[in-house]
This record gives structure tokens, C-alpha cells and sequence, in this order.
């Protein structure tokens, strides 16, 4: 059986922020995700997670000014200092929430300039090295285009090769079901070549990114092969309601343990 975990920046946001641990947990969730903690306190989100019951399953390193646009700085030449301070902040959440994964957010920037690949494998590596010796996995995800565009790390066999060639044991990739068929199809053969490396699944449905099972993926197929093949890591319900975040979470049910 998956584990989920609630993706609290997109579900339970009829409600503040940190009123959306509480009413995941009541919906039945173990664990949550959301993109950034940053505008509240370690201890805060914390004693939330806590409150609620719940593991934090993911969130993602600083990307940024995201209101003015910016979707991460990893790859962006130049911000190398601004990028490792933001590695130091994301641990002292970690350390909080006891968080075992973050996402590290590459910015918009062409894939092919050569600054931008240097500056993004020497932040992974940084990155990934000081959440090693915190027992952290650093994980990289695909973004299709059409979402984020311009984004630097939009092909799933480019972030292959890099999780390949930088031959750190706990850099992985962050399988987002959702991008996967928009960049490429093939979820399912995909995912059994990927696995060992595959740190952290998303899903949602294609192409609307609503709920599991409302689009043109057999996302029970999805979740079936998952189990087969031994993935043990959480699977984020990274998806926009179609209405009320519970009146859609009858696909959730058949997967509940408590
Ligand atoms: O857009 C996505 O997909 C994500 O997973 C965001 O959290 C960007 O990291
Ligand atoms: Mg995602």
C-alpha cells in the first residue's frame, strides 16, 4: 500500500496553512508535503506536524524570490552563495520536522548553457553533501515545460544522467507522475527502470492535475505497480482539487490503514 502524503500547499487550502495539518490528518493522512515551511517558524511547523500525528514526508529547499517569478537557483550562475545558505536554512527545518528528503529547485534557465549545468551539479553536490551528513537524501525532479517555462531540469534522462554521474549515494529523483507523462509517457516502464533511483514519487491526473483517477492515467495501475515493485518511499499527492480538497477523496479510501 502507497504511503501518501497530503501535499498541503495545493490540498486542505480553504483553510491557513497551518490550519491544513490538522484537517489532513482527519482526512485519514499520515504524512505531508508542501513546497516551503519558510514563512513560519521551525518550531511552529513543527508543533503542528506533531499535533497532528503526521511525518513530513518532503518540502523543498529556498527557491528564490518566487514571487517575483524566480523557481529555484541551483542552476543559476551567480547565486552560488545565496544557494548554500538557503542548503544551511532548509536543514535547521529539517532538523525540526524530521524531514529525510528535500527537493532542490533548479531555476529558469536553458538546459544547454554550460554555466547553468556547472552551477547546478556543484549545487547538488554542496547540497547533497551537507544533507548527507545529516542522514538526508537531496532529490531532483523534472518539471514539463508547459507548467514552468524555461525550467532547467526538464527531461527525466537528463536528471539520470546527473543523479549517475554525480556518484553520491543519497542524491535521487523526485518522480512526479504528473510531468512524467507530460514530458515523456512510458510512466509505467519508466518507473520500474528508474526506481533505484527514485527517492520520492508525486502523482496527480493528466492533464488537468486534479485527482488520482480523473484523468488519462490508470493511476491504480500506478499505485499496484508501486507495491510490485517494492517502492517503499511516499507518494505525494501533489494535485489541485476539482472542488472541497474532501469531497474528492474518495480514491484515497481503499488505501486508508487507520
Ligand atoms: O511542481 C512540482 O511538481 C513540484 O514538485 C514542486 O514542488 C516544485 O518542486
Ligand atoms: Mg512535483
Amino acid at each position: 500500500m502507497p504511503r501518501f502524503a497530503a501535499n498541503l500547499t495545493m490540498m486542505f487550502n480553504e483553510r491557513p496553512f497551518l490550519d491544513r495539518f490538522a484537517a489532513a490528518a482527519d482526512a485519514g493522512f499520515t504524512a505531508v508535503e508542501f513546497l516551503f515551511p519558510y514563512d513560519h517558524a521551525p518550531d511552529v511547523v513543527a508543533a503542528k506536524l506533531r499535533a497532528a500525528g503526521l511525518t513530513q514526508a518532503l518540502f523543498n529547499m529556498p527557491p528564490g524570490d518566487w514571487a517575483a517569478g524566480e523557481r529555484g537557483i541551483a542552476a543559476l550562475p551567480g547565486r552560488e552563495a545565496e544557494f548554500d545558505a538557503g542548503v544551511d536554512t532548509a536543514l535547521t527545518y529539517a532538523e525540526a520536522t524530521g524531514v529525510k528528503r528535500l527537493h532542490m529547485m533548479a531555476g529558469l534557465v536553458p538546459a544547454d548553457d554550460p554555466a547553468a549545468n556547472a552551477a547546478y551539479r556543484r549545487a547538488a553536490s554542496v547540497a547533497a553533501e551537507k544533507l548527507a551528513a545529516k542522514g538526508l537524501d537531496l532529490l531532483l525532479e523534472p518539471i514539463n515545460g508547459r507548467d514552468m517555462p524555461g525550467y532547467f531540469l526538464n527531461d527525466f534522462d537528463k536528471a539520470a544522467e546527473i543523479i549517475a554521474g554525480l556518484k553520491l549515494p543519497n542524491v535521487k529523483l523526485q518522480y512526479d507522475v504528473y510531468h512524467r507523462q507530460i514530458i515523456h509517457g512510458d510512466v509505467l516502464v519508466s518507473l520500474e527502470a528508474m526506481l533505484p533511483i527514485v527517492g520520492h514519487v508525486q502523482i496527480a491526473s493528466v492533464p488537468k492535475r486534479n485527482e488520482p483517477n480523473t484523468g488519462e492515467l490508470n493511476d491504480s495501475a500506478i499505485f499496484a505497480a508501486l507495491d510490485r515493485l517494492g517502492y517503499d518511499g511516499f507518494v505525494g499527492c501533489e494535485y489541485r482539487p476539482a472542488g472541497v480538497t474532501e469531497d474528492g477523496l474518495g480514491w484515497l479510501q481503499p488505501h486508508l490503514t487507520r
